[in-house]
């Protein structure tokens, strides 16, 4: 492959995995040759080789096949470190061209993939979410340093990284001044192992006090890790000290994470600590909108019928990734058999998602619901007056209880105030039959089922 071949190929590249991939990840990697088909690589470490090879791997192997180039793989190789006035030294037999040593603080960073739809643009903001929000623009606007560090925590998939990538997009964009590294609590962990055994400690600690905003994601990671813990430590004072802003994630909060000592949570607890609630309605129905937008352009002349997405909403409350992928799989499914989203098409294709994420409904709450529907004190739908007005709602509440949960009719029958199964099975029976003729009865029903199963 010619210098000018990998030139064009590196051109693509730049547009396929967008500038901020390419430098960190592809401008550092120096073709060695191609025999047999395997176009051969230089990276000059272990962390960035897997890096790439695990990211971009496939995009590489496109580009270079769009080229002309005929090649079956690509091999990443590492070159050993080595004193900077020794000849080079590669872990593979075939002759590399010498390396350019640069300067730690010229070197680009060697920060994580950004996700490039993790902005702020495509982040729904709603009541459990607002101050993490307001704290990562605030952050993202890179002023002065007003709280550090900003601590983020909540739940799986509540948009911890989304936050955490839109701080680093909006920064990169503004403030291209900026050393901004974005990194995983693993990551770091697995650079600092890399750089003790490459003897390269020094180094380590050079680029990670260089920097202007560092991000570390799922800090619970290191819990447990004691020199990985101690590292982090002094980076953490270092870069504090100096003004630098931190941002960090994890899935609780400092003080709740076992095995993290405790001078480093009190430090992660000095700034602001903010929490991502679990999402509501509202928010869930906001983001599915959004969303729903965007697969508007994707999948055009596809038709939602109303009430999906707010059945979707209340019945998918786990997280929002989750959310997330029942509504991909749902436009991809009506694409493809070419029908309109209605709610039966939503339930025949999201069985099992509907299914896990099913409340359990208890004999209480119907009687609760039940009582506050039709007017009617709780106390008398379990006791023993007769009259129609009270009659009537307690055989909808028995009709419920079997419908909505597994209970046995003795076990309902005990719950209506110690009545017998038979009793319990004759007003199941009566609401079955009224249901068909009373149109009032069964919207009554209907919308009592929905309330519930929300
Ligand atoms: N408020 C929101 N608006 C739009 N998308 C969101 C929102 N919250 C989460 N998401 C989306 O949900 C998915 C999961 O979010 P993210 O990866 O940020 O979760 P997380 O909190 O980091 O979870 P984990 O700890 O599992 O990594 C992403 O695709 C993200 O874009």
């Amino acid at each position: 492959m010619t210098d000018e071949t990998w030139g064009q190929v590196c051109n693509q590249l730049q547009k396929a995995v967008g500038q901020n991939n390419y430098t960190t990840w592809i401008a550092p990697l120096e073709p060695v040759g191609l025999s047999d088909g395997i176009a051969s690589f230089h990276a000059p470490t272990k962390f960035m080789r897997d890096w790439v090879s695990r990211n971009f791997a496939e995009p590489i192997l496109r580009e270079l096949r769009h080229a002309g180039v005929i090649v079956e793989r690509i091999e990443i190789l590492v070159l050993k470190h080595r004193p900077a006035n020794a000849a080079p030294a590669p872990t593979h037999a075939s002759a590399p061209p010498a390396r350019k040593i640069v300067s730690n603080l010229d070197a680009p960073l060697p920060s994580a993939p950004l996700d490039g739809r993790f902005t702020f643009d495509s982040f729904v903001v709603g009541k459990p979410n607002e101050l993490a929000h307001a704290a990562a623009k605030r952050v993202a606007e890179g002023g002065p340093v007003s709280f550090n560090p900003l601590f983020l925590y909540g739940g799986v998939g509540l948009g911890k990284t989304h936050l955490m990538h839109a701080i680093a997009h909006d920064l990169r964009q503004q403030r291209p001044d900026l050393r901004v590294l974005y990194l995983s609590a693993e990551q770091f962990m697995y650079r600092f192992v890399q750089a003790l055994r490459d003897k390269q400690i020094m180094d380590f600690k050079e680029m990670f006090r260089s920097i202007d905003v560092l991000m570390v994601d799922d800090v619970q990671f290191i819990a447990g890790k004691e020199s990985t813990q101690e590292e982090f430590f002094h980076t953490f004072n270092a870069l504090v000290d100096q003004g630098k802003q931190i941002v960090i994630s994890a899935d609780r909060a400092p003080g709740e994470i076992k095995d993290l000592e405790e001078r480093i949570k009190s430090r992660l607890s000095c700034g602001l600590v903010v929490d991502l609630h679990p999402t509501d309605y509202e928010l869930r129905l906001g983001i599915l909108q959004t969303k729903t937008e965007n697969y508007r352009t994707e999948y055009p002349g596809l038709q939602i019928a109303p009430g999906v997405l707010e059945f979707l909403a209340h019945r998918i409350t786990s997280n929002v990734r989750i959310l997330e992928g029942a509504l991909t799989r749902l436009f991809a499914y009506a694409s493809l058999i070419g029908r309109e989203i209605t709610l039966d098409l939503a339930q025949e294709c999201l069985k099992d998602q509907l299914r896990q994420s099913e409340r359990k409904v208890t004999v209480e709450e119907i009687l609760r619901k039940v009582a506050e529907h039709y007017n009617v004190r709780l106390s008398d739908l379990v006791g023993p007056k007769r009259m129609r007005a009270i009659a009537r709602p307690r055989q909808v509440a028995m009709f419920l209880s079997k419908s909505l949960t597994t209970r046995s009719l003795p076990d309902i029958g005990r719950r209506f105030g110690g009545r017998d199964h038979t009793t319990i099975m004759h007003g199941i029976r009566k609401i079955e039959e009224l249901r068909a003729s009373d149109s009032q009865l069964a919207e009554d029903i209907d919308m009592l089922r929905r309330l519930l199963e929300s």
